[in-house]
């Protein structure tokens, strides 16, 4: 077509007889996004091309697959796609033009924004998210970048490039090796070889929701540290870089960062009601544009509508492990938090709620008219966004409207958690069936993702493995599946272990049958989760020893970390020495000898010894 010569870089060209591409925004991993006009009803859009330097079919099909899935979401927080073509040869993407900022470049330039101007953010992040996955779109690769202002203010989802249809999960993750995502928000789970769900999403945008409150997401560093990070270090309490976030918002993003996905809130619509009520008690700091805020409400157990009322999210906040984790090691915000009394009864009495909402109210009223002007703005924008509308509504709504919203919370609460649990038991599946993990890894390039390594890897172990002591331990993880994720016919391969067994054998296994690489990289991903898993469930009921949990958690951290460097032996080298490590915790007391990690260890061919006399462990 005239006017389109060499790499696109020459402006006015027209695509499909319609599409005039006026000025280049900016270059992403395949494609250009151009800001654009569409000639027939003559308004603006955007319109991301393939770059002309990407050949790489897979690429091409990535960017096809980008247009079709963010097409399926259609939500006032998420970019709508208006319209997909291919111009000689190159797939492009028309979508509505966001001419505001992303929030990384408002993040670089401004700082973190207030209170009450973060809840409102990642509130529409969350909603935008929830959308997308009540459509069956997983994101993965949820960041500040992928969060775009429109022209009115309103937060649009962006960049589709790496999300998944969760029922096209069997037959897409075929292709490659890498691990989806950006480093500093990849969820552990993803980490560890899954392929990402609604909950890896949640876990990323917990991550965003931190580094708007601190100005820096809960893990920093070089991106190998960042992977052991976030699969064994509990975050810092955002109230220790930052003392003003309430109480109820720092349990929120702690608990959208839980390890076990299983612990995060059931779904981007709970996540965005609890910003909701954070919100409501905050008024708008002077920077969001508003009055001066009124004193901050002390700090007390989270909303009761998040806690008393919703039983389903009760289940995730008062009992997630690493909350209580972290809230255990803050003495000060333990006492004042779930220990005072007087806070307790402020909260989850009636009166003391009434007093606070009238105080708030009266502020509400008092506010100067530079608050009006922000009310309009936020009633402008809610025009075409409905959920921020109703989040305003909600703002505004006085102490009987509350109570409404919070009883209608709660039972909806529940409805959701269950949708939210089919879906990912859904996905779960689909990445269980799947032979290996799709896409790519920026801001952390490996030669080979995870998969193919572990493939490698397992591999080699099981080739050279048994009866050496080394492979003993090797073959007693790999063999280590829940009953899920069995793939025997009996699902048990256990036999009891051999009385010849040295120290190193401490937890041994039945030698496997020699499995496909295929069945072996699915293997150490899905054994490793499961493991991690079984641990969290023992800290939740209680019966293990929290610094044995934490240790566990680092060695498999260490274990994946060795496979993805491709160090066969080294990994090895940490199965064994986890074993010596859990059949002394066991000789120790440390570890219950019922609960879920034995019978974890147990169902999976784990036989726990006593480590030989004149061998100890490091603790001894
Ligand atoms: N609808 C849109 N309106 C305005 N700017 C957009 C729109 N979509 C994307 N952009 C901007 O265009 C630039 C490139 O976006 P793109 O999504 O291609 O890149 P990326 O996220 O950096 O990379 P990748 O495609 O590898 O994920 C970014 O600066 C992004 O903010």
């Amino acid at each position: 077509m005239a006017g389109i010569v060499g790499g696109w870089e020459r402006a006015q060209a027209v695509l499909a007889g319609r599409y005039r591409l006026d000025e280049l925004i900016g270059r992403g991993g395949t494609g250009e996004v151009w800001r654009g006009h569409d000639l027939r009803p003559g308004w603006p859009v955007a319109v991301k091309i393939l770059s002309p330097q990407v050949t790489d079919v897979s690429m091409r099909e990535r960017f096809a697959r980008e247009a079709r899935t963010a097409a399926r979401v259609v939500h006032p927080n998420v970019v709508t796609v208006f319209d997909v073509g291919e111009h000689e040869g190159r797939p492009f993407l028309v979508m509505e033009l966001l001419t505001g900022r992303d929030l990384a470049t408002e993040l670089a330039e401004d700082g973190p924004p207030g209170i009450s101007a973060m809840c409102r953010l990642a509130g529409q992040a969350a909603v935008g998210l929830d959308a997308a996955h009540r459509a069956g779109v997983v994101h993965r690769d949820v960041k500040p970048a992928n969060l775009h202002r429109s022209g009115d203010g309103a937060l649009k989802v962006v960049d589709f490039g790496t999300a998944r249809v969760a029922t096209e999960a069997a037959t897409r993750l075929t292709s490659g090796g890498d691990v989806v995502g950006t480093a500093a928000y990849l969820s552990p789970e993803q980490i560890l070889g899954e392929a990402g769900d609604a909950a890896s999403d949640l876990y990323a945008l917990g991550c965003v929701c931190y580094e708007l409150l601190c100005g820096r997401p809960p893990f920093v560093g070089p991106a190998a540290d960042l992977i052991s990070q976030h699969v064994r270090s509990l975050p810092e309490p955002p109230r220790r870089h930052r003392p003003d976030v309430p109480v109820e918002l720092e349990r929120l993003v702690l608990a959208l960062l839980e390890k076990d996905p299983a612990a995060r809130p059931p779904s981007g619509e709970v996540v965005r009601r609890v910003l909701a009520g954070v919100a409501r008690q905050v008024a708008p700091r002077a920077r969001d544009g508003a009055a001066p805020p009124p004193p901050e409400p002390e700090p007390g157990p989270p909303a009761r509508a998040w806690t008393t009322e919703a039983p389903s999210t009760r289940a995730w906040t008062t009992e997630a492990p690493s909350t209580r984790a972290w809230t255990t090691e803050a003495p000060s915000t333990r006492a004042r938090s779930t220990e005072a009394p007087s806070t307790r009864a402020r909260s989850t009495e009636a009166p003391s709620t009434r007093a606070r909402s009238t105080e708030a109210l009266s502020t509400e009223a008092r506010s100067t008219e530079v608050r009006s002007r922000e009310v309009r703005r936020v009633d402008a924008r809610s025009t075409e966004a409905p959920s921020t509308r109703a989040w305003t509504a909600e703002a505004r709504s006085t102490e009987a409207g509350a109570a409404r919203d919070w009883t209608a919370e709660a039972r909806s609460t529940e409805v959701w958690a269950a949708e939210a649990w089919t879906a990912r038991a859904r996905t779960g599946e689909a990445a269980r069936s799947a032979e290996s993990v799709p896409g790519r890894l920026r801001g952390w390039h490996v030669g080979a993702g995870l998969g193919v390594l572990a493939a490698l890897v397992a591999g080699a172990l099981w080739t050279s493995a048994p009866p050496d002591p080394a492979g003993s331990a090797a073959a007693a993880i790999t063999s280590a599946a829940p009953s899920a994720t069995r793939s025997g016919p009996s699902g048990l391969p256990s036999a009891p272990p051999s009385p010849s067994r040295t120290a190193s054998q401490s937890v041994s296994a039945a030698p496997s049958p020699a499995p496909s690489r295929t069945a072996a990289a699915q293997g150490w991903r899905a054994r490793l989760l499961a493991l991690s898993r079984a641990v969290t469930e023992q800290e939740r009921r209680g019966g293990i020893d929290r610094k044995l949990a934490r240790k566990i958690r680092g060695k498999i951290a260490k274990i994946a970390g060795k496979l993805q460097e491709g160090k066969g032996g080294d990994a090895r080298d940490e199965l064994r020495e986890l074993g010596r490590d859990l059949a002394e915790a066991r000789r120790k007391g440390r570890l219950a000898s019922e609960g879920p990690l034995l019978t974890f260890l147990r169902d999976s061919g784990f036989a726990l010894a006593s480590p030989p006399r004149g061998r100890g462990s490091d603790d001894d």
